[in-house]
């Protein structure tokens, strides 16, 4: 299986619309890949909240439009990355507006839409998305030809559990786009190793490069085996990340090192 990750600069000095087009035209550019990866946030920036509620769209908008269209031309399974996701207000609205998710999309070679997944863990404590944005509820798995993707964004990394459902779910390479900062990218290879090694399965972490918000990003996307070991990864700056690997790896694995079958489920909390 070939997949490219296209780690893209995102930073203030270019519009969304430019954006939009040039990363259209970067995934165009793979046709022969079986999966393409974009990052989190893509369009407008995952720290660069204040943007959020005005760059939002429906499911079905601009990016969602623009990204089934590349898919279909390149004939590839697209992992198009998240957008803010304006969701239709329900009729108890005071406002007229639902609620913004981080919203993935995964379109396939023909450009339908195959499965929408709205970041569970958000991001900020206090403030940012972990304020604005809703959190989503469902784990979500995409069946490709070959292999079962697991999708996850950004700060769900630091969440080993929903991996674990992912994996239960049939998971056998955990997607995961992000918008990482630079400070903590130490923590990005070392968790993106974690998963890889602890649920067996391929990793695919696709994150942003440049700066926007005043954030510097940390790419260094990264495609890690699940006996942990690092096939490819990034360097800081725009760059396609390509990776050629063998989906059957992850059955091997769990086969020939069966550690998942020695889970102890249900361990009950110390008496007192
Ligand atoms: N966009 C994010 O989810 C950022 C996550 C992050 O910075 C971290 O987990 O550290």
């Amino acid at each position: 299986m070939r997949a490219s990750l296209l780690q893209i600069d995102v930073n203030e000095g270019e519009s969304v619309e430019s954006r939009r087009s040039r990363v259209a035209a970067l995934v165009r550019e793979q046709a022969g890949a079986d999966l393409v990866v974009l990052p989190e946030l893509w369009t407008t920036g995952a720290f660069a909240y204040e943007g959020f509620g005005s760059e939002a769209e429906p499911l079905e908008g601009p990016t969602y439009e623009v990204m089934a269209k590349a898919a279909s031309d390149a004939g590839v399974w697209l992992h198009a990355g998240s957008i803010p996701e304006r969701a239709p207000a329900d009729s108890g609205s005071a406002t007229g507006d639902g609620p913004l998710y981080n919203t993935s999309l995964v379109f396939s070679p023909s450009g339908e839409l195959a499965a929408a997944y709205r970041k569970i863990h958000r991001f900020g404590f206090d403030k940012g998305e972990a304020v604005l944005m809703a959190a989503g509820e469902d784990l979500v798995t995409v069946r490709l030809p070959g292999t079962t993707l697991g999708v996850a964004t950004c700060y769900d990394l630091r969440f080993p559990e929903l991996f674990r459902g992912l994996v239960d779910a049939g998971a056998e390479t955990l997607v995961v786009p992000a918008g990482w900062p630079e400070r903590r990218r130490a923590h990005w290879t070392l968790l993106a190793q974690a998963r890889a090694v602890e649920n067996q399965a391929f990793v695919l972490a696709c994150g942003t490069a440049g700066t926007h918000a005043g954030v510097p990003q940390a790419g260094h996307s990264i495609v890690v085996d699940p006996w942990g070991e690092v096939l490819a990864q990034a360097g800081a700056g725009e760059q396609v990340l390509t990776v050629e690997f063998d989906p059957g790896k992850v059955a091997l694995t769990r086969d020939q090192f069966p550690a998942l079958k020695d889970r102890m489920l249900g361990l009950a909390a110390p008496r007192r």
